[in-house]
C-alpha cells in the first residue's frame, strides 16, 4: 500500500476555484494623456489611441473567453481617464456607492458613472466624501480594505462603512507611484461558500504602505503573496482574479511565478499604452456585484 509523501502533500498547492464575475469596462476611444494627476502621466509623450483600444480589447476578450459578463459604459469625449472604470464607484449587493473624484479633470466622471448605475438597475448612493471607488476600496471576504494618502479620504472610509455596514480597514499609501490601493494590493480569492467566506487571500507590495498598515496586513493575511519592488513598479499588482485565473502584466515575472506556485493560473495581458495614463488591468475593470 502506498502512503502519501508528506513533503509532496505539503508542497501541493490549494485547489483554486474560478468564480463567475460581472465587470464594467469603457472602451478607450478618447484615450490620451492631456494633463498630469499622477507621476506616470507625461502629456509631452505621445499616446496611440488605436493601440490603447487594441490592448483594451484583448483584456475585454479575455474576460469574455473566461465566461465572465462584461458591461460597457459609453466613453465621453474630453474624459480620457474614463477607461479606468474601477474608479467610477464601488458596488456590493446591487448598491453602487458613487465616486467623488479628487482632481477637477475627473470630477465629471462621477455623475456619468452614477447615471449608468441608475439606468442599469443599481441603487445609487451619492457620495458626500472624496473617494475613487474600487481604485481605493477592495472587498476581501467580508471586509473592505480601503486606501488613503493620495486620493480617497479617511472620511470616505467612514462613509463607506456606514453605507455597506461592513468592517472597513484603512490602509495608508506612502509612495506617489502607488496612489490607489489597487496599484499596491490585489485580491486573489474571495471565495464564498454556503457558510460564508471560506478563504480570502491577497498579494501586496509592502513598501507602498506605511508601517502601521504593513503591520495590519501582515497580521490579517499571514499567507499573502508579497511581491518584489520590481514587480510592483511595473504595476504587477494591478491585476484581476476570479479565484483561479489572474490577469496580470507580462512584465511582472516574479509575481507570475509566485502565482503559479500557489496554484493560480496567471494570464498575461499587456496594457502598456494605458500605463501612460497611470492605470493597468484592474483600473480598467469595475466589479458589479448584484
Ligand atoms: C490602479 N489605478 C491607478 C486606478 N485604479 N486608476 C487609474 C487612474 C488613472 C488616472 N489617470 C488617474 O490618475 O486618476
Amino acid at each position: 500500500m502506498s502512503t502519501p509523501n508528506p513533503a509532496a502533500v505539503a508542497a501541493s498547492p490549494t485547489p483554486r476555484i474560478a468564480q463567475h464575475r460581472t465587470y464594467l469596462m469603457c472602451r478607450p476611444e478618447h484615450f490620451t494623456v492631456s494633463y498630469t494627476i499622477n507621476p506616470w502621466m507625461e502629456p509631452a509623450n505621445p499616446t496611440d489611441t488605436a493601440k490603447a483600444v487594441a490592448q483594451w480589447q484583448e483584456l475585454h476578450d479575455t474576460y469574455v473567453r473566461l465566461g465572465h459578463d462584461v458591461h460597457l459604459i459609453d466613453p465621453i469625449e474630453g474624459l480620457p481617464d474614463m477607461v479606468y472604470t474601477a474608479n467610477g464607484g464601488f458596488v456590493i449587493d446591487g448598491r453602487a456607492y458613487g465616486a467623488k473624484f479628487r482632481f477637477a479633470e475627473r470630477v465629471p466622471e462621477g455623475p456619468a458613472f452614477m447615471e449608468w448605475f441608475a439606468a442599469n438597475g443599481f441603487d445609487v448612493i451619492d457620495p458626500a466624501e472624496v473617494n475613487e471607488g474600487e481604485g481605493d476600496f477592495l472587498l476581501v471576504g467580508d471586509a473592505i480594505l480601503a486606501g488613503t494618502g493620495f486620493r480617497s479620504t479617511d472620511d470616505s472610509h467612514a462613509e463607506l462603512a456606514r453605507v455597506f455596514g461592513k468592517e472597513v480597514i484603512s490602509l495608508r499609501l506612502v509612495d506617489p507611484r502607488f496612489y490607489h490601493l489597487d496599484t499596491a494590493l490585489a485580491v486573489l480569492d474571495p471565495v464564498e461558500g454556503s457558510s460564508g467566506v471560506e478563504h480570502a487571500n491577497i498579494a501586496y507590495l509592502p513598501h507602498a504602505f506605511d508601517e502601521d498598515s504593513q503591520r495590519i496586513l501582515a497580521e490579517r493575511y499571514p499567507d499573502a503573496i508579497r511581491v518584489s519592488d520590481d514587480d510592483g513598479a511595473v504595476f504587477g499588482l494591478n491585476s484581476s482574479s476570479d479565484g483561479y485565473n489572474v490577469i496580470i502584466s507580462p512584465r511582472a515575472k516574479g509575481f507570475e511565478a509566485q502565482l503559479r506556485e500557489r496554484g493560480y493560473n496567471p494570464i498575461l495581458v499587456d496594457l502598456s499604452e494605458l500605463l501612460l495614463g497611470g492605470g493597468g488591468i484592474k483600473c480598467c475593470t469595475l466589479e458589479l456585484r448584484r
